[in-house]
């Protein structure tokens, strides 16, 4: 083919993909949380879908936040928290938003990701997370607060925020520190440790380790129904009574919890290194 000919082919197929994938206006956007509610079981599915590494903002904590807010009118029985992407759970607080922002975009994110974290960790029924791909940071996080962890082989799992620059916030440190024995819990805290699933299933931060996302639901399904034939009120009590302090602790100190956000963020130190790990990540491949 003649360069000329091979230019001109090129140009028609970077167009023809232009005309096929540009959104109209008429096209709605796609949900950041997908709910699939089996009628049989009484379980609903949320599965977070923004794509490609679900990274947390505002927006997919509201979303969220919106999908319990929903489970919790349809009474629902348990919660299967997955993500729609092949291989990420999620990657944790968006870097972008960590990197561009200033201090009142930074008290948003915080606001809305105390919002997500009570709706999940105080709801009225209990949570499995079905963890189908890497689950770093914040993705993590938000599968630790759930009662229930069943991950795939071939992933990473771990609170790495010491690496990206970020002083770990108290209510981090205060649910590893629950839910890892204490010397696992420090130096994971401390050195920002990423696991395979297999690792992470010796130290208690995964229960079950399985081959494929198939498997996890199945077995998030066996954890839910352990609960069938217990009262939901006892069991909801029981629970509040076992996570009382960290739930208390960002009711009642929700901006303070909010600035000692912000004034790690905005730090020199941590905005050198989000920016260090941010130009990474972005030169990477
Ligand atoms: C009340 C309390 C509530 C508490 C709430 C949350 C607490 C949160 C606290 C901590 C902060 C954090 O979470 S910091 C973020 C930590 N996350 C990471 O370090 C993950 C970084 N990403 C990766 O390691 C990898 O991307 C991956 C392993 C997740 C996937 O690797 P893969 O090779 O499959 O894909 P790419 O690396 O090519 O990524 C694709 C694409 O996505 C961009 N990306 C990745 N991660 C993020 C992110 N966290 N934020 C924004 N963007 C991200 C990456 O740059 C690629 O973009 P381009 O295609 O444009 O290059």
């Amino acid at each position: 083919m003649s360069r000329n000919i091979l230019f001109l082919s090129k140009t028609i197929n970077s167009n023809v993909r232009r005309l096929c994938t540009t959104p109209t206006p008429v096209q709605k956007a796609e949900k950041l949380v997908l709910i699939d509610v089996n009628d049989k079981t009484g379980y609903g599915t949320l599965s977070m879908n923004r794509l490609p590494v679900n990274s947390l903002n505002v927006e997919l904590f509201n979303a969220l936040s919106d999908a319990y807010d929903e489970m919790e009118k349809n009474k629902s029985r348990g919660v299967i928290l997955t993500s729609t992407s092949p291989k990420i759970f999620s990657a944790g607080l968006d870097i972008n938003d960590l990197y561009s922002g200033d201090s009142k975009s930074w008290s948003e994110l915080w606001d809305a990701s105390q919002e997500a974290f009570l709706k999940i960790y105080d709801a009225s029924f209990p949570s499995a997370a079905a963890i189908n791909g890497h689950a770093i940071g914040g993705g993590c996080f938000f599968s630790m607060i759930c009662d229930y962890r069943a991950m795939v082989k071939g992933y990473q799992i771990g609170l790495n925020e010491i690496q990206v620059g970020i002083a770990l916030p108290k209510v981090l440190v205060m649910i590893m520190g629950k839910l890892l024995p204490r010397r696992h819990a420090e130096i994971s805290l401390t050195q920002g440790t990423l696991y395979s699933p297999e690792q992470a299933s010796k130290i208690n931060l995964v229960d079950d380790v399985v081959v494929d996302k198939a498997e996890a639901i199945i077995k998030c399904e066996a954890f839910l129904n352990k609960f069938r034939k217990i009262p939901m009120d006892a069991v909801n009590t029981t629970k509040r009574t076992i996570r009382r302090e960290e739930i208390d602790y960002i009711r009642n100190n929700k901006q303070k919890d909010i600035d000692d956000f912000v004034k790690a963020v905005e730090s020199v130190e941590a905005q050198n290194t989000i920016k260090m790990y941010y130009q990474a990540l972005k030169n990477k491949k």
